[in-house]
């Protein structure tokens, strides 16, 4: 779905990662790994277009999208994207239906069908919750939000940076099971992790840094 060819990204003499050359799949889902530094959530923003590599193309589904105008990029990322952040990401004191709504409204999208707020807030355990004020809720319940958040907009691509960071292991479970899911209908899936838990879950893990590898991203097969 989407190519990477040849891509780097330096911030002046100092070059985060290099000669990366892989396809993200759609329908599968990506670990991103490093060290803290190695630019795990800089790759994110260069995929997210709210940052440019240094060098190389990024290609979805054949269009070059590596230096769109940035009318362009907003649409792309307003048609294609959806995030999911450790923080969660959400408008605090709205209601979890505003929350939905706001996501899903402008988005022009071919897919065929989407889920309700209500089917969507029933998958991630806080059906008949649509009015409840987000700041209200727990740290688990509100990455519930916006795990709900992307069911009903049904992105392309899901960019997850630490999404599980603050999270027990139940919410955890939560996150990766709904994000699974989401690759099931063909959606993308890149997350950026610390945590093995998630890594494991994952289809294939590339390992961020500037060592080259020729095939930097390894499956992960069932033990
Ligand atoms: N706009 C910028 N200008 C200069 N340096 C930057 C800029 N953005 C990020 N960096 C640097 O790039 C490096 C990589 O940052 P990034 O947040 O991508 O790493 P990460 O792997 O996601 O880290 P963590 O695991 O701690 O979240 C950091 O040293 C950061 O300070």
């Amino acid at each position: 779905m989407i190519d990477l060819n040849g891509l780097s990204k330096s911030f002046g003499p100092r070059t985060l990662w290099q000669d990366l050359t892989f396809t993200i799949e759609a329908g599968r889902m990506l670990a991103l790994t490093g060290p803290s530094g190695s630019g795990k959530s800089t790759l994110l923003n260069c995929l997210g277009l709210l940052d440019t590599p240094t060098t190389g193309t990024m290609r979805h589904q054949g269009q070059d999208i590596t230096r769109l105008s940035p009318r362009k990029a907003r649409f792309y990322r307003r048609d294609t994207l959806g995030y999911l952040f450790q923080n969660y990401a959400l408008i605090d004191n709205a209601t979890i239906a505003d929350n939905l709504s706001v996501a899903v409204k402008p988005v022009r999208t071919n897919r065929r069908s989407r889920p309700t707020l209500a089917q969507a807030l029933h998958q991630v355990g806080l059906a008949g919750r649509e009015n409840d004020i987000v700041h209200r809720l727990s740290g688990g319940e509100q990455q519930r939000v916006a795990l709900a958040r992307l069911i009903v907009k049904q992105p392309a691509l899901v960019l997850a940076d630490e999404p599980t960071g603050a999270l027990d292991l139940d919410n955890t479970h939560m996150v990766i099971a709904t994000l699974r899911a989401l690759a099931d209908t063909g959606c993308a899936v890149v997350i950026a992790t610390h945590d093995p838990t998630v890594r494991d879950l994952c289809d294939s893990v590339l390992q961020v840094g500037t060592t080259t590898h020729p095939n930097p991203v390894k499956e992960i097969t069932a033990a």
